[in-house]
């Protein structure tokens, strides 16, 4: 059985001691839920090694492999609720949040090596976060840090061998370099290996009584494959780099190569180029070289590719093959990790959105700040230029958060109750901004978690637009929750919209076909953001239009999680359907870039969120102001908390103060 506490458990509770300013007692809680997941991990992997696949059919194989799985990691672990973790606590650990932590706890203990290298070990796995950015930059200004401190505690040991492999390279060591990689090679597969064996297994489950059992297999297995294929993504980390989109066997075997070659040991290049072409078939460089490695050998072509190799290329393929037949026939969705996927095995129907989507990743290196976000629609599926639309920004239950904010305010009788729409007779609006729900929050009103929720919300939103744009720093210029609600009985024959089209800072010809950027529109606005949060309603798509306001160019179903961000000019003149059955809502939210026109409301409620929480929530402005700071006072106002001190862009962060009890009530709240 688990010798140590569930690592969830243990890492509420580090955070609970941390938030006392308990340092000892944090940093033995946070160590332990690292080593208690790596217990689960190994627990697994003993099971997923005992587990065959037995049965004559494929159902009978699954069932019976689960089965075997289930009984065995009861055995070695206990009851799966005690272990098994959510997906937002997956998460957590995979950004190796307890990191972030521990880098302020050793700090305050006074163990610089030790704050240093955990502080780099989460700047790897976070290589957006702009305060960990800072931190690190610090600590290679303290005295007690050396250069070796920032070594990333969770370094693969194959990924410790290639870089020195790479350097060995270089110095024409061949020899010693050669052999690194083939270590490294070796155990990058069987990391590969384990990260795709602990794919199968126990996970949580959804009211599957009622359902078809080949449905549920189908979507178990389905899920299994999904989660293998992702693994080659993991595991693959560049030092102070994001996320490296380089395979990893491709990388090696080109080493490999080149390493035989200058060796001249013919017979391993041609086995290594041999392998490279169970990727590229068709590429004429390896098959050039391929027979030059045959002269060399006097005609004999060197054998076979390796065998490890080609088994994984083949289950592999086998996988996407299943994948994209899924995917063509019963519309799930799939992220082809790999770069060298042949086309031939997509089916024709989905080459083109295939295509698309690895260009548009191309476009964007792939590696938008928060990971469970995706470009789901580039400008130019859109017809436009600066229009974006993103999924996964926030989760299910997020949407359902802020739902639930909404209907609690507008249920609370004060003044966001909802009105006629301004702009039709048919639906109310009802609006709530991100200073009024925590306003709320603090007159109990509304769940204060939820209104946090709100404000974090719109934050990511603003990071998203930033990035993706690659605008200066974006400023919100007003933000807020709002639902339009057709009012029953008054929907038939309409023929007007929800909301008209019109552009967001301007005011919009559509006889001149022009735009004026003059008052009463709100020309200090640059770009639009409106990310959905339901879809049960009728009606309700969101438009774009040429600016005669006619000519439709993008039209999308909003959908829980989905954002659409765009530039707030005649460019993207835009309206909303009408809403004829059902509530549809969404925080709608513009940006300025001048750091002038940012709405005070956004200051007001940042310093609600302060009063509340302690000190580690703050927007953009504290941030920069951070970092001009942290340029004057080094390291010691962590000590004396200036205000921008222990805050930061990023909920993420952990506050470094001590008083302030915060409520301990969802996780995710505290990180
Ligand atoms: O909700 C939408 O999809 C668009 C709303 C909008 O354009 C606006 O509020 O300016
Ligand atoms: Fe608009």
């Amino acid at each position: 059985l688990l010798s140590l506490q569930p690592a969830d458990l243990l890492l509420w509770d580090g955070v609970a001691h941390f938030s006392r300013g308990d340092w000892y007692g944090a940093r033995s809680r946070l160590l332990g839920s690292l080593q208690s997941l790596r217990e689960v991990r190994g627990a697994k992997l003993r099971c997923g090694a005992q587990c065959g696949l037995g049965g004559a059919r494929v159902e009978e194989a699954v069932l019976h492999r689960a089965e075997c799985l289930r009984a065995c990691e009861r055995l070695e672990l206990g009851e799966p609720s005690r272990y098994r973790l959510t997906q937002e606590m997956e998460r957590s650990f995979h950004k190796a949040t307890p990191y972030n932590y521990l880098q302020i706890i050793h700090y305050k203990l006074e163990e610089l090596d030790e704050a240093a290298s955990a502080a780099f070990t989460f700047y790897l796995r976070n290589p957006h976060h702009e305060q960990i950015k800072d931190d690190v930059q610090r600590y290679r200004t303290m005295r007690g840090v050396s250069k070796q401190s920032f070594r990333d505690l969770e370094e693969p040991q194959h990924m410790v061998l290639y870089s020195r492999a790479v350097s060995l390279l270089s110095e024409e060591k061949l020899g010693p370099a050669v052999w690194r990689l083939e270590e490294s090679l070796a155990l990058y597969l069987s990391a590969l290996e384990e990260c795709r064996s602990l794919c199968e297994g126990t996970r949580e489950r959804e009211n599957e009584e009622h359902r078809d059992i080949s449905e549920v297999i189908a979507e178990y297995y389905i899920q299994v494959l999904q989660c293998k294929q992702r693994c080659v993504l993991e595991d693959s980390l560049r030092l102070g780099q994001k996320r490296s989109r380089e395979d990893m066997i491709i990388s090696h075997l080109a080493l490999l190569e080149q390493g035989y070659t200058k060796l001249e040991n013919w017979e391993a290049a041609a086995q290594i180029g041999q392998s490279l072409l169970l990727f590229y078939p068709h590429n004429e460089t390896v098959q050039r070289r391929l027979s030059e490695y045959k002269q060399k050998l006097h005609g004999q072509s060197g054998g076979k590719p390796r065998e490890i190799i080609a088994t994984y290329v083949h289950q592999s393929l086998l996988e996407k093959r299943l994948l994209y037949y899924a995917m063509e026939n019963l519309g799930i969705s799939f992220q082809d990790p790999d770069l060298w996927t042949p086309e031939e095995i997509i089916p024709e129907s989905l080459r083109e959105t295939v295509r698309l989507g690895r260009e548009a990743e191309e476009q964007r290196g792939g590696d938008l700040p928060y990971e469970e976000v995706t470009v789901t629609m580039t400008p130019k599926q859109m017809n436009g230029t600066t229009r974006v639309t993103m999924d996964g920004v926030i989760s299910k239950e997020e949407c359902e958060a802020l739902l639930s904010l909404a209907k609690e305010a507008a249920g609370s009788g004060e003044r966001v109750k909802g009105r006629r729409s301004p702009h039709t007779p048919h639906e109310r609006i009802q609006s709530l901004s991100v200073l009024q729900a925590l306003q709320m929050a603090s007159s109990g009103t509304v769940d204060s978690s939820q209104a946090h929720l709100l404000y974090h919300t719109s934050e990511r939103a603003r990071v998203l637009a930033e990035f993706y744009f690659g605008t200066k720093r974006l400023h919100f210029s007003y933000t807020h929750l709002v639902c339009r609600t057709a009012i029953e009985g008054k929907q038939e024959g309409r023929t007007d919209f929800s909301h008209p089209v019109h552009a967001d800072n301007c005011v919009l010809d559509t006889e001149e076909k022009e735009c004026w950027r003059e008052p009463p529109a709100y020309v200090h606005r640059d770009y639009s953001g409106l990310l959905y949060l339901n879809e049960d309603f009728q009606g309700g798509n969101a438009f774009f239009t040429e600016m005669d306001g006619t000519t439709i160019t993008a039209e999308l179903r909003p959908s829980c999680g989905r954002l659409v961000l765009f530039s707030s000019g005649g460019e993207n003149a835009h309206g909303v359907r009408p809403v004829t059955e059902g509530k549809r809502c969404a925080v709608a939210l513009w940006f300025t870039e001048s750091a002038e026109h940012a709405e005070q409301e956004r200051s007001q409620a940042r310093a609600l969120m302060r009063d509340r929480d302690g000190p580690q929530e703050s927007t953009e402005e504290e941030t920069t102001k951070n970092i001009r700071e942290s340029g004057r006072s080094g390291r010691s106002g962590r000590e004396t908390t200036t205000a921008g001190e222990d805050t930061t862009s990023d909920p993420e962060r952990p506050s470094g103060r001590t008083q302030k009890k915060r409520p301990a009530r969802k996780f995710t709240d505290e990180l």
